[in-house]
């Protein structure tokens, strides 16, 4: 499935999910969009708070989406800014998308698509808790 992504319709995606961000503080709208692995798309956006610490990254609707809709795995990932331009997730979103689609996710950046395990190398996760002793 990972060989076959399409990845402007992803993109296409996270940028309309792009248009319902709330971003009055930073001004920097963001969209984001997956592929979960029984082929639905689920988006997010920005949202911000007057908290400025308070927001959340388009990563946190994203997964959220993911949780409520029926869960799964993600597969493919991209994300957005205002204009149109690739970004790749902060340190605390890779994290978050780590939890849902593991090492082989799939991330869309400007050197074409990377894996999780290669943007967040040596990755603390579900498997460093189930381990015993
Ligand atoms: O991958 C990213 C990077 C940044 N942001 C948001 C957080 C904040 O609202 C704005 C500026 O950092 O962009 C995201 O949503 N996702
Ligand atoms: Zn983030």
């Amino acid at each position: 499935m990972s060989e076959h992504i399409q990845w402007e319709p992803l993109r296409e995606a996270a940028a309309e999910a792009m248009r319902y961000a709330y971003a009055p503080y930073s001004k920097f709208p963001v969209g984001a969009a997956a592929l979960v692995d029984d082929g639905r798309v689920v988006t997010g956006c920005n949202v911000e708070n007057a908290s400025y610490g308070v927001g959340l990254c388009a990563e946190c609707g994203l997964v959220s989406e993911l949780q409520r809709t029926g869960g799964g795995r993600l597969v493919a990932f991209t994300c957005v800014d205002g204009h149109g331009e690739l970004l790749m997730p902060c340190g605390r979103c890779r994290q978050l998308l780590y939890e849902f689609g593991g090492d082989d996710l799939l991330v869309e950046t400007v050197d074409g698509p990377k894996t999780m395990t290669e943007i967040l190398p040596y990755a603390f996760g579900p498997q460093d808790l189930s381990r015993s002793s």
